[in-house]
Protein backbone atom coordinates (compact mmCIF):
# COMPACT_ATOMS: atom_id res chain seq x y z
CA UNK A 1 0.00 0.00 0.00
CA UNK A 2 1.08 3.57 -1.30
CA UNK A 3 0.46 6.81 0.19
CA UNK A 4 0.30 9.76 -2.09
CA UNK A 5 0.12 13.58 -0.85
CA UNK A 6 -2.81 15.33 -1.46
CA UNK A 7 -0.98 18.21 -3.02
CA UNK A 8 1.38 15.24 -5.92
CA UNK A 9 4.56 16.84 -5.11
CA UNK A 10 5.86 15.07 -2.05
CA UNK A 11 7.08 11.22 -2.36
CA UNK A 12 4.78 8.14 -2.55
CA UNK A 13 5.53 6.64 1.35
CA UNK A 14 4.74 3.50 2.32
CA UNK A 15 2.82 3.29 5.70
CA UNK A 16 5.85 3.80 8.25
CA UNK A 17 7.41 6.53 6.43
CA UNK A 18 3.77 8.00 6.06
CA UNK A 19 3.43 7.29 9.88
CA UNK A 20 6.45 9.14 10.89
CA UNK A 21 6.00 11.73 8.36
CA UNK A 22 2.83 13.51 9.55
CA UNK A 23 2.55 16.16 7.17
CA UNK A 24 3.85 15.41 3.39
CA UNK A 25 6.68 17.86 2.44
CA UNK A 26 4.98 19.31 -0.01
CA UNK A 27 2.25 20.72 2.86
CA UNK A 28 -0.24 18.06 1.43
CA UNK A 29 -1.92 15.38 3.74
CA UNK A 30 -1.28 11.60 3.06
CA UNK A 31 -3.95 8.98 1.32
CA UNK A 32 -3.87 5.83 0.64
CA UNK A 33 -2.89 5.19 -3.57
CA UNK A 34 -5.76 3.34 -3.31
CA UNK A 35 -9.00 2.33 -0.86
CA UNK A 36 -9.08 -1.29 -0.06
CA UNK A 37 -12.36 -2.92 -0.05
CA UNK A 38 -13.99 -5.54 1.79
CA UNK A 39 -16.91 -7.49 0.49
CA UNK A 40 -20.40 -7.86 2.38
CA UNK A 41 -19.16 -11.13 3.22
CA UNK A 42 -15.43 -10.11 4.25
CA UNK A 43 -17.75 -7.43 6.51
CA UNK A 44 -20.23 -9.90 7.81
CA UNK A 45 -17.49 -12.63 9.15
CA UNK A 46 -16.27 -9.64 11.40
CA UNK A 47 -19.80 -10.27 13.65
CA UNK A 48 -19.12 -11.37 16.68
CA UNK A 49 -15.47 -10.31 17.23
CA UNK A 50 -14.78 -8.41 19.91
CA UNK A 51 -13.05 -4.50 19.03
CA UNK A 52 -9.15 -5.88 19.11
CA UNK A 53 -10.10 -7.97 16.42
CA UNK A 54 -12.00 -5.56 14.10
CA UNK A 55 -9.70 -2.91 14.45
CA UNK A 56 -7.11 -5.42 13.98
CA UNK A 57 -8.60 -6.90 10.58
CA UNK A 58 -9.33 -3.08 9.52
CA UNK A 59 -5.84 -1.77 10.48
CA UNK A 60 -3.92 -4.20 8.87
CA UNK A 61 -5.21 -3.50 5.28
CA UNK A 62 -3.47 -0.14 5.94
CA UNK A 63 -0.43 -1.26 7.38
CA UNK A 64 0.33 -3.34 4.17
CA UNK A 65 2.42 -5.90 6.40
CA UNK A 66 4.76 -2.95 7.32
CA UNK A 67 4.64 -4.41 10.67
CA UNK A 68 4.69 -8.37 11.73
CA UNK A 69 0.90 -8.99 12.30
CA UNK A 70 1.93 -10.47 15.95
CA UNK A 71 3.46 -7.03 17.38
CA UNK A 72 0.66 -5.04 14.94
CA UNK A 73 -1.88 -7.21 17.44
CA UNK A 74 -0.39 -6.52 20.39
CA UNK A 75 0.11 -3.02 20.23
CA UNK A 76 -4.05 -2.82 19.59
CA UNK A 77 -4.36 -4.54 22.42
CA UNK A 78 -2.91 -2.43 24.68
CA UNK A 79 -3.68 0.31 23.66
CA UNK A 80 -7.43 -0.83 24.15
CA UNK A 81 -6.25 -2.30 27.33
CA UNK A 82 -6.46 1.53 28.74
CA UNK A 83 -9.60 2.06 28.23
CA UNK A 84 -12.19 1.85 30.86
CA UNK A 85 -15.06 -0.09 29.44
CA UNK A 86 -14.56 -3.95 27.99
CA UNK A 87 -16.95 -3.03 24.53
CA UNK A 88 -14.08 -0.02 24.03
CA UNK A 89 -16.66 1.76 22.50
CA UNK A 90 -19.66 0.86 23.71
CA UNK A 91 -23.36 1.52 22.12
CA UNK A 92 -26.12 3.16 23.56
CA UNK A 93 -29.43 3.25 22.57
CA UNK A 94 -31.54 6.46 23.31
CA UNK A 95 -34.62 6.59 21.26
CA UNK A 96 -36.33 3.65 18.90
CA UNK A 97 -33.54 4.30 15.92
CA UNK A 98 -31.19 6.83 17.90
CA UNK A 99 -27.76 5.54 19.03
CA UNK A 100 -25.16 7.32 20.59
CA UNK A 101 -21.54 6.13 20.11
CA UNK A 102 -19.59 6.07 23.78
CA UNK A 103 -16.57 7.19 22.53
CA UNK A 104 -14.98 8.53 25.66
CA UNK A 105 -14.07 5.31 27.95
CA UNK A 106 -10.24 6.43 27.31
CA UNK A 107 -7.51 7.78 30.04
CA UNK A 108 -8.66 11.31 28.78
CA UNK A 109 -12.04 11.16 28.43
CA UNK A 110 -12.40 12.26 24.47
CA UNK A 111 -12.46 10.01 21.24
CA UNK A 112 -8.72 11.03 20.66
CA UNK A 113 -7.65 8.11 22.91
CA UNK A 114 -8.96 5.48 20.52
CA UNK A 115 -6.52 6.65 17.97
CA UNK A 116 -3.62 8.06 20.06
CA UNK A 117 -2.80 5.32 22.35
CA UNK A 118 -2.08 3.29 19.07
CA UNK A 119 -0.49 5.53 17.56
CA UNK A 120 1.90 6.27 20.18
CA UNK A 121 3.03 2.53 20.80
CA UNK A 122 3.20 2.41 16.28
CA UNK A 123 5.67 4.89 16.63
CA UNK A 124 7.48 4.11 19.09
CA UNK A 125 7.79 0.84 17.70
CA UNK A 126 9.18 1.99 14.26
CA UNK A 127 11.58 4.64 15.94
CA UNK A 128 13.23 1.30 18.06
CA UNK A 129 13.28 -0.64 14.97
CA UNK A 130 15.64 2.10 13.43
CA UNK A 131 17.23 2.88 16.40
CA UNK A 132 15.61 6.83 15.73
CA UNK A 133 14.43 9.45 18.18
CA UNK A 134 11.43 12.26 17.27
CA UNK A 135 9.80 15.21 17.95
CA UNK A 136 6.32 15.27 18.40
CA UNK A 137 4.27 18.26 17.74
CA UNK A 138 0.84 18.57 18.10
CA UNK A 139 -1.85 21.55 17.44
CA UNK A 140 -5.26 21.29 19.92
CA UNK A 141 -8.16 23.44 21.06
CA UNK A 142 -8.39 20.97 24.11
CA UNK A 143 -8.67 16.94 23.43
CA UNK A 144 -6.10 15.90 21.33
CA UNK A 145 -3.58 17.77 23.56
CA UNK A 146 -4.26 15.70 26.38
CA UNK A 147 -4.50 12.07 24.81
CA UNK A 148 -1.46 13.13 23.05
CA UNK A 149 -0.07 14.02 26.13
CA UNK A 150 -1.09 10.97 27.47
CA UNK A 151 -0.24 8.47 25.23
CA UNK A 152 3.24 9.68 24.84
CA UNK A 153 4.15 10.65 28.20
CA UNK A 154 7.34 8.83 29.32
CA UNK A 155 8.70 7.08 26.26
CA UNK A 156 12.32 7.21 25.71
CA UNK A 157 12.07 8.15 21.89
CA UNK A 158 9.91 10.86 22.13
CA UNK A 159 9.49 14.72 23.17
CA UNK A 160 6.34 16.10 22.79
CA UNK A 161 5.07 19.73 22.40
CA UNK A 162 1.28 20.72 22.21
CA UNK A 163 0.04 23.80 21.61
CA UNK A 164 -2.89 25.01 23.15
CA UNK A 165 -4.96 28.71 22.62
CA UNK A 166 -4.25 30.05 25.84
CA UNK A 167 -7.34 30.63 27.85
CA UNK A 168 -9.43 29.09 25.67
CA UNK A 169 -9.91 25.35 26.42
CA UNK A 170 -11.69 24.13 29.41
CA UNK A 171 -10.12 24.09 32.83
CA UNK A 172 -10.28 20.41 33.01
CA UNK A 173 -8.92 20.53 29.09
CA UNK A 174 -6.01 22.55 30.28
CA UNK A 175 -5.02 20.68 33.77
CA UNK A 176 -4.88 17.47 31.37
CA UNK A 177 -2.49 18.83 29.39
CA UNK A 178 -0.87 20.77 31.94
CA UNK A 179 -0.05 18.66 35.02
CA UNK A 180 2.23 15.59 33.56
CA UNK A 181 5.29 15.79 35.02
CA UNK A 182 6.74 13.13 32.68
CA UNK A 183 10.07 14.94 31.13
CA UNK A 184 9.69 14.41 27.68
CA UNK A 185 6.06 16.72 27.67
CA UNK A 186 6.12 20.58 26.90
CA UNK A 187 2.61 22.14 27.08
CA UNK A 188 2.78 25.37 25.26
CA UNK A 189 -0.30 27.97 25.78
CA UNK A 190 -0.49 30.33 22.36
CA UNK A 191 -1.58 33.34 22.96
CA UNK A 192 -3.70 33.05 20.00
CA UNK A 193 -6.83 30.67 18.77
CA UNK A 194 -6.55 26.96 17.42
CA UNK A 195 -6.31 28.05 13.88
CA UNK A 196 -2.90 30.06 15.07
CA UNK A 197 -1.89 26.65 17.05
CA UNK A 198 -2.55 24.55 13.83
CA UNK A 199 -1.08 26.88 11.26
CA UNK A 200 2.09 27.17 13.73
CA UNK A 201 2.62 23.07 13.47
CA UNK A 202 1.89 23.63 9.54
CA UNK A 203 4.30 25.88 8.89
CA UNK A 204 7.39 24.03 11.60
CA UNK A 205 6.49 20.89 9.12
CA UNK A 206 6.60 23.21 5.72
CA UNK A 207 10.77 24.21 7.24
CA UNK A 208 12.44 21.80 6.09
CA UNK A 209 15.50 22.78 8.02
CA UNK A 210 13.66 22.56 11.04
CA UNK A 211 11.67 19.86 10.36
CA UNK A 212 14.59 17.96 9.47
CA UNK A 213 16.87 19.01 12.31
CA UNK A 214 14.91 17.88 14.87
CA UNK A 215 12.87 14.80 12.92
CA UNK A 216 9.68 16.58 13.60
CA UNK A 217 6.50 14.10 13.63
CA UNK A 218 2.92 15.12 13.89
CA UNK A 219 -0.36 14.10 15.95
CA UNK A 220 -3.00 15.58 14.70
CA UNK A 221 -4.93 14.52 12.26
CA UNK A 222 -3.22 15.38 9.27
CA UNK A 223 -1.08 11.80 10.31
CA UNK A 224 -3.03 9.18 8.36
CA UNK A 225 -2.58 7.05 11.44
CA UNK A 226 -5.03 8.93 13.08
CA UNK A 227 -7.58 8.22 10.62
CA UNK A 228 -7.23 4.89 10.19
CA UNK A 229 -7.51 4.08 13.51
CA UNK A 230 -11.05 5.81 13.80
CA UNK A 231 -12.38 4.13 10.88
CA UNK A 232 -12.89 0.56 13.05
CA UNK A 233 -15.32 2.06 14.79
CA UNK A 234 -17.85 2.74 11.83
CA UNK A 235 -17.75 -0.81 11.19
CA UNK A 236 -17.88 -2.06 14.96
CA UNK A 237 -21.17 0.42 15.60
CA UNK A 238 -22.38 -0.25 11.82
CA UNK A 239 -21.90 -4.59 12.98
CA UNK A 240 -24.10 -4.18 16.02
CA UNK A 241 -26.83 -2.71 14.50
CA UNK A 242 -27.40 -5.11 11.76
CA UNK A 243 -24.73 -4.15 9.31
CA UNK A 244 -23.43 -5.04 6.58
CA UNK A 245 -27.17 -6.02 5.93
CA UNK A 246 -29.06 -2.73 6.86
CA UNK A 247 -28.11 0.96 6.11
CA UNK A 248 -26.55 2.73 9.04
CA UNK A 249 -26.39 6.65 9.30
CA UNK A 250 -24.23 8.99 11.52
CA UNK A 251 -23.47 11.97 12.83
CA UNK A 252 -20.52 13.37 13.64
CA UNK A 253 -19.02 16.20 15.86
CA UNK A 254 -17.31 18.08 13.64
CA UNK A 255 -13.93 20.61 13.57
CA UNK A 256 -10.83 19.15 12.17
CA UNK A 257 -12.79 17.19 9.51
CA UNK A 258 -10.85 13.77 10.40
CA UNK A 259 -13.38 12.20 12.38
CA UNK A 260 -16.19 12.37 9.82
CA UNK A 261 -13.29 11.81 6.68
CA UNK A 262 -12.97 8.33 8.95
CA UNK A 263 -16.67 7.48 8.16
CA UNK A 264 -16.00 8.44 5.10
CA UNK A 265 -13.49 5.91 4.62
CA UNK A 266 -15.19 3.40 6.33
CA UNK A 267 -18.13 3.78 2.95
CA UNK A 268 -14.95 3.93 0.84
CA UNK A 269 -14.46 0.02 2.21
CA UNK A 270 -17.31 -1.30 1.70
CA UNK A 271 -19.69 -0.37 4.75
CA UNK A 272 -22.90 0.35 3.90
CA UNK A 273 -23.49 3.88 5.25
CA UNK A 274 -26.34 5.73 4.63
CA UNK A 275 -25.94 9.33 5.80
CA UNK A 276 -23.29 10.82 6.96
CA UNK A 277 -23.91 14.30 8.81
CA UNK A 278 -21.66 17.04 9.73
CA UNK A 279 -22.63 18.92 13.04
CA UNK A 280 -21.11 22.21 13.24
CA UNK A 281 -21.58 24.57 16.66
CA UNK A 282 -21.98 28.56 15.75
CA UNK A 283 -18.41 28.18 14.07
CA UNK A 284 -20.26 26.51 10.77
CA UNK A 285 -17.64 27.10 8.03
CA UNK A 286 -18.19 23.28 6.90
CA UNK A 287 -22.21 23.66 7.13
CA UNK A 288 -21.89 27.08 5.08
CA UNK A 289 -19.32 25.35 2.30
CA UNK A 290 -21.86 22.57 1.73
CA UNK A 291 -24.39 25.17 1.25
CA UNK A 292 -22.80 27.78 -0.96
CA UNK A 293 -19.69 25.89 -2.58
CA UNK A 294 -17.74 28.66 -0.94
CA UNK A 295 -14.80 28.04 1.72
CA UNK A 296 -15.25 31.11 3.48
CA UNK A 297 -13.47 32.13 6.90
CA UNK A 298 -15.08 34.72 8.97
CA UNK A 299 -13.33 34.17 12.20
CA UNK A 300 -13.65 32.25 15.24
CA UNK A 301 -16.38 32.49 18.17
CA UNK A 302 -15.97 30.78 21.57
CA UNK A 303 -18.41 28.28 22.42
CA UNK A 304 -19.19 26.02 24.52
CA UNK A 305 -18.02 23.29 22.72
CA UNK A 306 -14.51 24.85 22.13
CA UNK A 307 -12.93 21.77 20.86
CA UNK A 308 -14.47 22.29 17.81
CA UNK A 309 -14.13 26.24 17.72
CA UNK A 310 -11.97 26.00 14.10
CA UNK A 311 -11.94 27.57 10.60
CA UNK A 312 -9.02 25.73 8.96
CA UNK A 313 -10.22 22.08 9.30
CA UNK A 314 -7.41 20.45 7.81
CA UNK A 315 -8.67 16.99 6.75
CA UNK A 316 -11.02 18.80 4.79
CA UNK A 317 -8.43 18.61 2.20
CA UNK A 318 -8.27 14.76 1.91
CA UNK A 319 -11.81 15.41 1.23
CA UNK A 320 -11.62 17.79 -1.74
CA UNK A 321 -8.48 15.94 -2.96
CA UNK A 322 -11.33 13.01 -3.09
CA UNK A 323 -14.19 15.33 -4.79
CA UNK A 324 -11.70 16.72 -7.56
CA UNK A 325 -10.91 12.54 -8.20
CA UNK A 326 -7.65 13.29 -6.92
CA UNK A 327 -6.86 16.03 -9.25
CA UNK A 328 -3.94 17.29 -6.86
CA UNK A 329 -3.12 20.64 -8.83
CA UNK A 330 -7.42 21.71 -7.47
CA UNK A 331 -6.40 21.02 -4.22
CA UNK A 332 -3.10 23.12 -4.23
CA UNK A 333 -5.37 25.93 -5.91
CA UNK A 334 -7.60 25.50 -3.46
CA UNK A 335 -5.06 25.42 -0.58
CA UNK A 336 -3.57 28.76 -2.25
CA UNK A 337 -6.42 30.32 -2.20
CA UNK A 338 -7.28 29.74 1.40
CA UNK A 339 -3.75 30.94 2.24
CA UNK A 340 -4.02 33.93 0.35
CA UNK A 341 -7.78 35.29 0.54
CA UNK A 342 -9.35 32.86 3.40
CA UNK A 343 -11.31 31.50 1.01
CA UNK A 344 -11.71 29.07 -2.04
CA UNK A 345 -14.83 28.05 -4.80
CA UNK A 346 -15.71 24.43 -4.72
CA UNK A 347 -16.35 23.69 -8.40
CA UNK A 348 -19.88 22.82 -9.38
CA UNK A 349 -19.13 18.76 -10.43
CA UNK A 350 -16.90 18.33 -6.95
CA UNK A 351 -19.57 20.28 -4.80
CA UNK A 352 -21.67 17.88 -6.31
CA UNK A 353 -19.90 15.21 -5.18
CA UNK A 354 -19.32 16.42 -1.61
CA UNK A 355 -23.43 16.58 -1.48
CA UNK A 356 -23.74 13.12 -2.56
CA UNK A 357 -21.94 11.65 0.63
CA UNK A 358 -22.70 14.02 3.58
CA UNK A 359 -25.26 16.59 4.89
CA UNK A 360 -24.56 19.25 7.32
CA UNK A 361 -26.35 21.11 10.00
CA UNK A 362 -25.53 23.48 12.69
CA UNK A 363 -26.77 23.87 16.04
CA UNK A 364 -26.40 27.49 18.16
CA UNK A 365 -25.70 27.71 21.65
CA UNK A 366 -29.12 27.70 22.78
CA UNK A 367 -29.43 24.43 20.66
CA UNK A 368 -26.95 22.92 22.01
CA UNK A 369 -27.85 23.83 25.76
CA UNK A 370 -31.83 23.09 25.25
CA UNK A 371 -30.53 19.05 23.95
CA UNK A 372 -28.53 18.36 26.80
CA UNK A 373 -31.36 19.66 28.93
CA UNK A 374 -34.46 17.66 27.00
CA UNK A 375 -32.14 14.30 26.20
CA UNK A 376 -31.41 14.46 30.43
CA UNK A 377 -35.47 14.78 31.08
CA UNK A 378 -36.54 12.53 28.36
CA UNK A 379 -33.83 9.63 28.03
CA UNK A 380 -32.12 10.71 31.57
CA UNK A 381 -28.76 10.15 29.14
CA UNK A 382 -25.96 13.25 29.91
CA UNK A 383 -24.44 14.82 26.73
CA UNK A 384 -21.41 16.60 26.62
CA UNK A 385 -22.02 19.98 24.56
CA UNK A 386 -19.90 18.31 21.61
CA UNK A 387 -22.23 15.42 21.34
CA UNK A 388 -24.92 17.53 22.20
CA UNK A 389 -24.17 19.32 18.96
CA UNK A 390 -24.20 16.19 17.01
CA UNK A 391 -27.70 14.79 18.20
CA UNK A 392 -29.20 18.15 17.95
CA UNK A 393 -28.26 18.06 13.91
CA UNK A 394 -28.62 14.29 13.97
CA UNK A 395 -32.64 14.80 14.87
CA UNK A 396 -32.63 17.17 11.99
CA UNK A 397 -31.47 14.75 8.96
CA UNK A 398 -32.39 10.97 10.59
CA UNK A 399 -34.52 9.02 8.35
CA UNK A 400 -37.00 6.52 10.10
CA UNK A 401 -35.86 3.80 7.66
CA UNK A 402 -32.09 3.78 9.09
CA UNK A 403 -30.90 3.94 12.75
CA UNK A 404 -28.82 6.98 13.25
CA UNK A 405 -25.61 6.92 15.55
CA UNK A 406 -23.99 9.94 16.99
CA UNK A 407 -20.98 9.84 17.52
CA UNK A 408 -20.06 11.12 21.10
CA UNK A 409 -16.93 12.66 21.18
CA UNK A 410 -16.36 13.71 25.12
CA UNK A 411 -17.48 13.02 28.32
CA UNK A 412 -19.56 15.46 30.00
CA UNK A 413 -17.36 16.10 32.82
CA UNK A 414 -14.87 17.84 30.62
CA UNK A 415 -17.02 20.43 29.80
CA UNK A 416 -18.83 20.85 33.87
CA UNK A 417 -19.12 24.38 33.32
CA UNK A 418 -21.22 24.66 30.23
CA UNK A 419 -23.41 21.23 31.20
CA UNK A 420 -24.21 22.58 34.44
CA UNK A 421 -25.55 25.93 33.07
CA UNK A 422 -27.68 23.99 30.64
CA UNK A 423 -29.43 21.22 33.13
CA UNK A 424 -28.21 22.34 36.79
CA UNK A 425 -25.81 18.95 36.82
CA UNK A 426 -22.49 19.16 37.88
CA UNK A 427 -21.13 15.89 36.18
CA UNK A 428 -18.08 14.38 38.28
CA UNK A 429 -14.93 13.24 36.89
CA UNK A 430 -13.85 9.50 37.11
CA UNK A 431 -12.11 8.32 40.20
CA UNK A 432 -9.28 8.09 38.64
CA UNK A 433 -8.77 11.51 37.87
CA UNK A 434 -10.98 12.75 40.43
CA UNK A 435 -7.52 14.50 42.25
CA UNK A 436 -6.85 16.15 38.54
CA UNK A 437 -7.89 19.41 39.81
CA UNK A 438 -5.24 19.58 42.48
CA UNK A 439 -2.57 18.72 40.66
CA UNK A 440 0.20 21.26 39.94
CA UNK A 441 0.12 22.81 36.47
CA UNK A 442 3.65 23.52 34.45
CA UNK A 443 3.58 25.12 31.10
CA UNK A 444 4.87 27.66 29.33
CA UNK A 445 3.14 31.07 27.57
CA UNK A 446 4.44 32.26 23.98
CA UNK A 447 3.65 34.72 21.38
CA UNK A 448 1.72 32.82 18.07
CA UNK A 449 5.20 33.52 16.16
CA UNK A 450 6.90 30.75 14.35
CA UNK A 451 10.55 31.75 15.31
CA UNK A 452 9.32 31.74 18.89
CA UNK A 453 7.70 28.29 18.66
CA UNK A 454 10.48 26.78 17.06
CA UNK A 455 13.38 28.37 19.32
CA UNK A 456 11.62 26.75 22.74
CA UNK A 457 11.10 23.13 20.93
CA UNK A 458 14.71 23.56 19.16
CA UNK A 459 16.06 23.78 22.97
CA UNK A 460 14.28 21.46 24.48
CA UNK A 461 13.69 18.69 22.03
CA UNK A 462 16.42 15.65 22.35
CA UNK A 463 15.64 14.39 18.88
CA UNK A 464 19.15 16.67 17.32
C1 LIG B 1 -14.83 16.61 21.84
C2 LIG B 1 -14.59 16.81 20.39
N1 LIG B 1 -15.62 16.66 19.55
C3 LIG B 1 -15.47 16.84 18.23
C4 LIG B 1 -14.27 17.22 17.68
C5 LIG B 1 -14.15 17.37 16.20
O1 LIG B 1 -13.47 16.27 15.64
P1 LIG B 1 -12.73 16.44 14.26
O2 LIG B 1 -11.71 17.47 14.45
O3 LIG B 1 -12.14 15.11 13.98
O4 LIG B 1 -13.75 16.86 13.27
C6 LIG B 1 -13.17 17.40 18.53
C7 LIG B 1 -11.82 17.81 18.07
O5 LIG B 1 -11.37 17.63 17.02
C8 LIG B 1 -13.33 17.16 19.90
O6 LIG B 1 -12.30 17.25 20.72
N1 LIG C 1 -10.56 19.28 18.37
C1 LIG C 1 -9.20 18.96 18.25
C2 LIG C 1 -8.49 19.81 17.25
C3 LIG C 1 -7.34 19.08 16.64
O1 LIG C 1 -7.85 18.03 15.91
P1 LIG C 1 -7.05 16.80 15.34
O2 LIG C 1 -8.07 15.72 15.31
O3 LIG C 1 -6.58 17.20 14.01
O4 LIG C 1 -5.92 16.47 16.24
C4 LIG C 1 -8.58 18.99 19.63
O5 LIG C 1 -9.27 18.70 20.57
O6 LIG C 1 -7.44 19.32 19.79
Amino acid sequence: MEYISTRGTAPALGFRDALMAGLAKDGGLYVPRKWPTLSKKQIRALRGKSYQEVAFEILSLFVDGEIADDKLRGMIDEAYATFRHPAVVPLVQVGPNDFILELFHGTTLAFKDVAMQLLARLMDHVLAERGERATIVGATSGDTGGAAIDAFAGRERTDIFILFPHEKVSPVQQRQMTSSSASNVHAIAVKGNFDDCQNLVKEMFNDAAFRDKVKLSGVNSINWARIMSQVVYYFTAALSLGGPDRKISFTVPTGNFGDIFAGYVAKKMGLPIDRLVIATNDNDILARTLKTGRYEMKGVKATTSPSMDIQISSNFERLLFEAYDRDDAAVRRSMDGLKQSGSFEIKEKALKAIKREFRAGRATERQVAATIRETLSVTGYLLDPHTATGVFVAAKNAKPSSPMVTLSTAHPAKFPAAVKSACGIDPALPSWLSDLMQREERFDILEPELKAVETFIGSNARAK
